[in-house]
Parts: structure tokens; C-alpha cells; sequence
């Protein structure tokens, strides 16, 4: 694990883009596809074409969106042209959306036109596409980019829910109906399907997330590890074959902080 300060969010938003390309010549390289997972909330903008076109620009290599699949790590269940919807944050401001003539270039795994279906089929369908995609990757995902809520929850993993304390063995992807944080059913990728990739970075900027992180790492020295024993936040429960936290200065601000505690 390696947790990184940036001095602000762009700075995090910059070397979040170029740690993804950098993943994705790897995986192309390997598998002729990279296979990525990402979330909502703050996620999708710091995910702009534009900051990404920048990072293929910096690493000299062609953008080559097309070899690019995509899944949401968590969905809200919501009408197809809601605010709330995280496919629409990242066509609106993520890398998927219109400008530059990029629309529809890398292939983008939604749950749009599942229409009238219930949570749980919504997520079975879901997981059907993955499980139809996951093979050409080598049966995991390339990376998964994570954002991680004030109260510690990741994906729609909330801290104390049953989908954290009673996973339900080889299931890839759950949903709920009782979600803490509004809009509440939506899917999500469990803790499993998160810990079997071979990335993780983790997102989290602004001094809301300081608290949690001082109750998740510890700084020694130059180096942040996590704090023993584990958290049980969710954020903190990923271990990625290859994690990484980028994190801006006032996030940072709650570790080896008395005072952080909540
Ligand atoms: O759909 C969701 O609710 C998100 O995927 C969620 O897990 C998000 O990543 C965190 O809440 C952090 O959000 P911010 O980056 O906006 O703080």
C-alpha cells in the first residue's frame, strides 16, 4: 500500500489520470483490453477527457479509448436521465462524455434499460455482464478507481450494512434498498470482486474525509501505513494486489491526529 499527499485536488485529479493510463498500457499490453471499475460521487470529474487526453499526452502514448471497458463500481437505481445517476456523471464529466468527438469510443457497462426490474435482477444482470467481460481481462479487473464516503463507506459498501458484515460467498456484484446515503437502492461491486483486482486507487480529497483517514493510517516516519488491527470502514477493508491512496493535504490532515477521532 502506498498513500500519497498531493497539495490539491487537481494535483490528486493529474496523477490519478496518469497512474490509469499507466495501467492501461499494461493491461493492453498483456490482454489487448483494460478492464476498469469506476465510481461516482467526486470521481467522474477528475476523470475528464480533458485531464486524461492531458496524461496519454504526457506518458506519449494514443489514446486508445476503444480498448477500454468500463463498469460502474456502484449504481444507483434511478430513472436513466437522473442527476443521480453515476453513468450520466461520467458522460457528463467523465471521460466517456461527448467532447472532442471521444462519445461511445470505449465500451461502458451501464444498468440503463433494465427498466422495470427489481434491485436484485438489476444486479444479476449486472453481474452478467461482468462475468461476460471479466475472461478477456484474465478474470479480474485491471483497476479499480474508489472514492470513499465521510463516514468511511466505499463503492455502496456502508459500514456495519450486511452486504460488509455477511458477504454472500462468490457473489460479484449486491445491491440494497436501505442505502444510508440517498438515493437509497442502488448496486454495487462487492468487497470481493474489489479485492481480487489487480489495482486499486483510492480518491479522496476535501477535510470531510480527514477523520476516517486518521483512523485508518498511521504515518511513521516518512512512510503511511495502515493502522493495526484493520479498520472495519469499508474504504479501508481494500487490499488490492497493488493499492494506492491519493489523497490531498486536507484530507491528510486527520492522521496521527488525537483530535481526528470521531
Ligand atoms: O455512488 C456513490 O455514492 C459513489 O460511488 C460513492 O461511493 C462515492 O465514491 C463516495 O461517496 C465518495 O464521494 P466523493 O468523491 O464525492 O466524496
Amino acid at each position: 500500500m502506498q498513500l500519497q499527499v498531493h497539495p490539491s485536488k487537481a494535483e490528486l485529479a493529474t496523477t490519478l489520470c496518469e497512474t490509469l493510463v499507466k495501467h492501461s498500457v499494461e493491461a493492453i499490453e498483456s490482454n489487448g483490453v483494460f478492464l476498469l471499475a469506476v465510481s461516482g460521487g467526486s470521481i467522474p470529474k477528475m476523470l475528464s477527457l480533458d485531464n486524461l487526453t492531458s496524461a496519454f499526452a504526457s506518458a506519449g502514448v494514443r489514446a486508445n479509448l476503444e480498448k477500454w471497458v468500463v463498469f460502474l463500481a456502484d449504481e444507483r437505481i434511478v430513472s436513466d436521465d437522473s442527476l443521480d445517476s453515476n453513468l450520466l456523471a461520467l458522460r457528463k464529466d467523465g471521460f466517456i462524455g461527448g467532447l472532442g468527438g471521444e462519445e461511445g469510443r470505449c465500451k461502458c457497462y451501464g444498468i440503463e434499460g433494465f427498466g422495470e426490474k427489481s434491485p436484485a435482477e438489476i444486479a444479476q444482470a449486472y453481474e452478467d455482464d461482468l462475468i461476460s467481460a471479466l475472461p478477456k481481462s484474465g478474470g479480474k479487473f485491471d483497476t479499480v478507481v474508489l472514492g470513499m464516503g465521510e463516514d468511511g463507506h466505499t463503492c455502496s459498501l456502508f459500514p456495519g450494512h450486511d452486504l460488509v458484515d455477511n458477504p454472500k460467498p462468490g457473489k460479484m456484484v449486491d445491491f440494497i434498498t436501505d442505502s444510508p446515503k440517498n438515493p437509497p437502492e442502488r448496486i454495487t461491486l462487492t468487497m470481493d470482486v474489489l479485492n481480487a483486482s489487480r489495482h486499486g486507487i483510492f480518491a479522496a480529497a476535501g477535510a470531510g474525509k480527514a477523520a476516517v483517514l486518521g483512523e485508518i493510517f498511521v504515518k511513521e516516519g516518512k512512510e503511511y501505513k495502515f493502522k493495526q488491527p484493520r479498520t472495519t470502514y469499508p474504504c479501508g477493508m481494500v487490499t488490492t494486489e497493488d493499492l494506492v491512496w491519493l489523497v490531498d493535504e486536507a484530507a491528510a490532515g486527520g492522521i496521527n491526529k488525537e483530535d481526528a477521532k470521531l
